[in-house]
This record gives C-alpha cells, structure tokens and sequence, in this order.
C-alpha cells in the first residue's frame, strides 16, 4: 500500500516497517484531518515554514538559554503575525505555530487561547466594537490573568477586587494582600500590555461573586508598566519556558465602567446589578480552553507515539532466539505494550477532541441565541475529559521516554519537554481532582434524572438503561459483536460506578452529616464514576469514527479500536470485576486478545504514525525523524552543546585542573 513517507537513503529497517503497510497512510490521515485538502494544506504550511529563513534556527533551542529562547520564539511570532498572517486560516494557525516556533509557548498565546475568546463571548458590543479589532490586528497583546498566588481552584475567594465608584463611574480594581497577587498567567510577565483580569465585583459593599475586566497593563508606546501596577515573570518551570508566566499586582488602579465585560452580567452606571442568564458565563475563557485542550493534547500523545515507534523500528538490541540477528526493539512485546496502546490512545483523544470541539460550538451558538441549555452537559464532558486526556497523555509520554532508554531521557529525544508540556495540563484550567468532581455533580443528577425516567442528553443517556449479563468473551468471531458487548460492559460499569457513588453519598447524608462534608467523604469513588463516563464517551467517540471511516481505512481502524478497547478494559479491570459484571475468565479473554492485537498491529505500526502526519521540523526528535538515520543524527545535535565549543572548559581550566595539579604535587 502506498506510504509516501518511503524515500532514498532512508534507515533500511523503516523502509523495509513501511513496506508491510496495508492501508493508504495519506487516506487516514485525510480522516484525521477531515479531508484530503485539509491534509494538503497542512503539508504546504510544513513545507513553507521549512523554507522559510525567517524561521531558521541557528542552533536548537534545546541548547539557548532560556532569555534567548523566549528572544527567538518573539522574533518568530513577530513572523508569523505579520507577514504569515494573511496566509493561513484560524484553524490553521496552531499548526503554523506548532511547525514554526514549537510547543512551550510563545508571546500571543494566551492572546489567542483567552484574551479574544473572553472578548468575543463576554465583551458588550460597545467594548467589543472598540477593542477586538485593535485585539485581532495585534496592536495590542492580552492575556487572562485570573489565578493568584493563594487562589487558583476556589474562584469564589479570590482576592483581587473590582469596586465600582458610581461617583465617577469607574471600577477601582485592587490586590489586597500578597496572596492576592495574580499567579501564573501566561504572556502576562513580559509580553502583554492588556489583561482581562478576573476580580470579585463589589457594589455598595456587597461581594457579586468573580467577574472579568479589562485593564491596560503597559503604555502602548513604551511598554513600561503603568502607575499602580506590578508586573513580571514568576521564573523557570518543568516546561512552557518560553512563555513568561507572569505575577501582577494593581495598587487601586481606576478603569471606566465600560471596561467590564458585560455581554452577560450588567453594572448600569447608577450601579444596578443585573445577573447573567447562566451564573457561570464568566467561566467561558476555561470552557474554551478545555474544549480545545483534547485535540491538542491528543496531538503531543502523538508525537511521542511517533518518536517511540519509528526509534524502536530502528533500534537494534538483543536477541529473541538464540544465534538470530539482533532484533528491532519494536519485536519484543513488552515494548509493543508500552507503545502501540499510546498510538490508540492518541487516535482516540485526537478523535473526541474533534467532538468536543463540535459540542463546543453548537453550545456557542445556543448563547449568542440566550439560551445556555447545552452548557452543563459540555461543561461535565469538557471537564471530564480536560482531566482524563491529560493524564492519560502523561503516562503515555512517560512510557514512550523510557521505551527509548537512554536516548529518551536526553533532550534529543524531544521526550522531555513534551512530558514538561503535556502535564502542564493536569493543572492548568482547573486541577484534574478538582474538575473530575464538577463532572460527578453533573452524573449525581443524572442518577437522579434516570430514576425519575426523564429525557437525558446523550452522553449521559447510559444512565437510564438496563444492563443485561456482559458478552464479553461469549460473542464468538465476530469483531463488530465484540465491539458492541464491550461498550455494553463499559456503559454498565460506568452507570453502576455512578450509582453506587450516589448511594455512598447519600447513605453518608443519612447518616447525619450535611451535604458536602458527606460528598468530601466519597470524592475518590466520585473521580472514579467521572473518569470511566469520559472513558467510555472516547470509547463511543472512537466507534462513531470507525463506523463512519470509508471502507480503505476501515480494517486497520478496527484494529486499533480492538486494541484501545481491549486495553481499557484490562487497565479498568477492577472495576469490571467488583460487582461480578465480568468474571476472571473473561478478564483472561480480554488479555489473550490485547496480545493477540499487538501482534496484528505490528506490521502497521509505524505507518500508523506516519499518518498522524507530523514533520521532522514539528516532531523536533533525533529519535523520531522520518528517515530514521538517528545515529548520525545524534552525533550531529550532540557536537551543538555549548559546552563543546571549547575543548578545554573554563570550568575545568579554573577549579579541576588546579584541583588535580595540586593533589598530584602532594604525592
Ligand atoms: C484554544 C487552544 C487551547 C490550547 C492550549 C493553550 C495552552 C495554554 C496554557 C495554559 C492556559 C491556562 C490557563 C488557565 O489555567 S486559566 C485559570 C483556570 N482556572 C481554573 O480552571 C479554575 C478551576 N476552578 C473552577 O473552574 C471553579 O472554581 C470550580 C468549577 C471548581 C468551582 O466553582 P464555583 O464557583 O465554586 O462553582 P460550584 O462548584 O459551586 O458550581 C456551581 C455550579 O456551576 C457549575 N459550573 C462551574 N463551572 C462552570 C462552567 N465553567 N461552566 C458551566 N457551569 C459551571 C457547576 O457544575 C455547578 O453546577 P450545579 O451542580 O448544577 O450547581
Ligand atoms: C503551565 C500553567 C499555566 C497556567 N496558565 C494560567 C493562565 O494563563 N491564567 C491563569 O489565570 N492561571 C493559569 N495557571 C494557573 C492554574 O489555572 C492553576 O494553577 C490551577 O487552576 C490550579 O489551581 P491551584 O494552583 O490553586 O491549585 P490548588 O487548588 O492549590 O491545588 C493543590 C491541591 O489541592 C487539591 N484541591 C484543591 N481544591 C480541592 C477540592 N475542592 N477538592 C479536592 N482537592 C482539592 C488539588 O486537587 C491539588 O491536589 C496556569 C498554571 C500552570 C501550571
């Protein structure tokens, strides 16, 4: 079958993986794009960026210190925002920026993930009118600045107060305390002169809760900070180190009325106070970002997939029988298990992430039209999947690094730093414990819902169903049967985990403690029922694609769906067993076939990931480059080091050479 990533002077071994392929690469990944063109059009940008010299990178940023590097990813934004602009779509942008600058952030980005989504959906029009044109021309930079040092889940005590003076119309937005201090945003440190800062609204001294406003941070002209207000960067982390997160202090700082966003929540200039038509609109920005999150961090699951997949064909270690050649590391079956369930989690994220996406929308456009019916069901989903994606991408990362020994600990191996990126995720918009919880308040109801029979939204609709004895195991040959029995198992499992969190609750309530005490005393099994309801809506999500998948794709698809619901089941076994659903023997049956599609998958692996389509320039991976000359390679990014620009370092010059020329004169 065809494989365009085949070319001359490729590592024999990839050639010989890519080869045994037996499906279209280029038709999958159409799929994952949405179509041939979309795939096209992603090729052209990879290949333009590549050729373009305003892009190049004198050396890899893995070797610039960290200043230098925020310096080169501005130069590039700079780029990309003004003379690229005009040349790529919205949808197109984060793959521009992902191929051209790379993952750990760059100045505008919480300008798009927030600044403008916050603008767009809570601005009045009058506000709108004057700042999201200057916001999308890029005149000015913004950030969301919400989180502070001693608040970032409990929105309802942040500190950081919005007072409104109806003698001049005018909010006074105040820190209060050093804990007060905004925390953490992004862009906000160094690059944005703009911020939408969330702040508790206070009228006639009564505390409205948390609502968003604009505040200028920095004189266009100069970009010094204006009077009143702190700014600047919080210093190094695990990853994101090109973006300045950022700390902020306002010191009594004046805005007029009309600068709070108030699509959804009024402050008329008399101070009358008029509630939004959903208490929760002022959460938007976060219900944007998680929305969006999936697919992109489906994508950095990919990547690692990708670099663990081709490097492990390439690899020789070992032997598998004695006096046969060294094997490819990809034939032992530990590390098929470590690797090929990553490529089918990622497919899967990829695939409900496109869904949300699309729930996300249809929610948007329920708003715009005053109604926000559709909001909880994406808010329980968006929050469900924000925490099991990110999670789930954490592991997957880690056992693609460790697979890859010990090139996967260097930096070469671009491992590292998408770990760093991707577990940013279990903490940003809202800390996975935290959210997994917002999703059971939403299942509680739907417990509730399902025994007074009443309609309930799709993806909770398994709540109201009954569960017959599980299949699994006991359908025969047929692969869409096997299908179909385990995503009945899982849809039970789901519904009884949440039921039997309920009944936890509730026997805790009746037992005399109040409401929320008794829900603290039953979280972990309230994750628990959230996580296997996200588990089992990628599981649904997945099925929905293989079904609608043309036929050329189809076999392949439902392999590697086999393989995700077989490893889901076997990792989810606990639960699958402790009420008796399922009994050992079918716990056995489900491993013996997750062996069984190791196997079968093996001679597509690699293809696979080629299908995810991502360039050498964005993979940014000795280890996963497509042709699979990695050793040389290595070599090559090795010889950039600072530390081997000289072959006598000062270091040594100064302290170990005198070090060991004084204990040899002592002998
Ligand atoms: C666009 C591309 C994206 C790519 C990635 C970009 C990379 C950028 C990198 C990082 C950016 C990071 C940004 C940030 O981190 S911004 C800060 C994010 N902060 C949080 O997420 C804080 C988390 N905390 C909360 O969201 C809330 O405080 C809370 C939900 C935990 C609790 O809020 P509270 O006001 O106390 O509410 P209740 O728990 O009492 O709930 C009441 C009621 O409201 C429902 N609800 C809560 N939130 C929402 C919401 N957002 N939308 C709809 N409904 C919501 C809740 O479920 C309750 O419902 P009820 O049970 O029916 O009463
Ligand atoms: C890379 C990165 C980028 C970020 N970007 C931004 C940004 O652009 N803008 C912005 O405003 N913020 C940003 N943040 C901040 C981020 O949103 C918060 O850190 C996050 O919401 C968690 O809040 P916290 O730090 O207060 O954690 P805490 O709430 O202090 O969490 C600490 C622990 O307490 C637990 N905990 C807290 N509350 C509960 C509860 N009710 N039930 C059970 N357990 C609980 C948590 O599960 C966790 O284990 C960013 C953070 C990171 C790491």
């Amino acid at each position: 079958m065809p494989n365009r990533c085949i070319r001359p002077g490729d590592n024999p071994d990839l050639t010989k993986e890519r080869e045994t392929c037996t499906f279209d690469t280029d038709e999958l990944a159409a799929n994952l794009y949405g179509s041939r063109r979309n795939l096209e059009r992603r090729r052209e940008i990879s290949q333009k960026v590549s050729a373009d010299p305003d892009f190049a990178d004198p050396i890899p940023h893995e070797f610039l210190s960290r200043e230098k590097a925020v310096d080169a990813t501005a130069k590039k934004s700079k780029v990309i925002f003004q003379k690229w602009k005009n040349l790529v779509k919205p949808e197109e942008m984060p793959h521009l920026v992902n191929e051209a600058v790379g993952i750990q952030g760059f100045p505008l980005a919480l300008h798009h993930a927030m600044f403008l989504p916050s603008l767009n959906s809570q601005a009045d029009d009058d506000l709108a009118a004057e700042i999201l044109p200057r916001a999308k021309a890029y005149e000015i930079i913004g950030t969301y600045a919400q989180t502070e040092m001693g608040h970032g889940t409990n929105l309802r005590e942040l500190e950081t107060t919005a007072t409104y003076d109806k003698t001049t119309q005018e909010f006074v937005i105040n820190t209060p305390t050093r804990k007060a201090m905004k925390w953490w945003p992004g862009n906000l440190g160094k690059m944005s002169n703009y911020a939408v800062v969330c702040c508790q609204l206070i009228i006639d001294g009564k505390n409205l809760g948390p609502h968003n406003f604009l505040v200028q941070l920095r004189c266009e002209k100069t970009h010094e900070p204006l009077p009143g207000i702190t700014v600047g960067d919080i210093g190094p982390k695990i990853a994101y180190n090109t973006t300045d997160n950022g700390f902020l202090a306002l010191d009594n700082v004046r805005i007029p009325r009309r600068q709070m966003l108030m699509k959804h929540a009024k402050v008329s200039p008399d101070g009358t106070y008029t509630p939004p038509i959903h208490a929760k609109l002022n959460y938007g920005a976060m219900v944007h970002v998680r929305a969006h999150m999936i697919y992109s961090h489906g994508h950095l699951l990919a990547r690692a997939a990708a670099v663990a997949t081709r490097y492990s064909a390439v690899r020789r270690q070992g032997r598998i029988e004695n006096g046969g050649p060294e094997v490819q590391i990809l034939d032992y079956q530990t590390q098929q298990h470590r690797i090929f369930p990553q490529i089918a989690r990622a497919y899967a994220i990829l695939f409900a992430g496109q869904e949300v996406r699309d729930q996300y929308a249809k929610t948007l456009e329920g708003i715009a039209n005053g109604q926000a019916d559709l909001l909880p069901d994406l808010h329980a989903l968006t929050s469900g999947l924000k925490s099991v994606v990110t999670f789930m991408g954490g592991l997957g990362i880690e056992q693609c690094r460790m697979s890859c020994g010990g090139h996967g600990y260097s930096d070469a191996s671009g491992l590292p730093k998408l770990y760093g990126v991707q577990i940013g995720g279990c903490t940003y918009e809202g800390e996975n414990m935290v959210m997994l919880q917002q999703t059971a308040r939403y299942l509680m109801k739907g417990v509730k819902w399902a025994e007074q029979g009443k309609s309930l939204s799709p993806s909770i609709a398994y709540l109201g169903k009954k569960s017959g004895k599980s299949l699994i195991g006991l359908k025969g040959g047929d692969i869409t049967r096997e299908h179909e029995a385990i995503l009945e198992t899982l849809e039970h499992t789901a519904r009884r985990l949440a039921i039997d969190a309920s009944q936890l609750w509730e026997k805790r309530i009746k037992g005399g403690e109040c409401k929320e005490r008794a829900w603290n005393g039953v979280t972990v099994e309230m994750n628990r029922a959230s996580r296997v309801y996200t588990r089992l809506f990628m599981a649904r999500s997945f099925h929905r694609r293989l079904l609608s998948s043309p036929s050329s794709i189809r076999s392949v698809l439902s392999d590697l769906f086999s393989l995700y619901l077989h490893y889901e089941c076997v990792d989810m076994a606990q639960h699958l067993l402790e009420d008796g659903h399922c009994n050992g023997g079918q716990i056995q049956y489900l491993k013996k076939r997750l062996y069984e599609d190791l196997t079968t998958l093996r001679p597509n692996a690699v293809s696979l990931v080629d299908s995810f389509e991502i360039s050498d320039r964005e993979l940014n991976s000795v280890l996963g480059r497509r042709d699979g000359n990695v050793y040389e390679a290595l070599f090559q990014w090795a010889k950039q080091s600072e530390l081997n620009y000289t072959d006598v370092l000062p270091a040594v010059k100064n302290y170990m050479m005198p070090m060991m020329e004084e204990n040899r004169s002592k002998l």
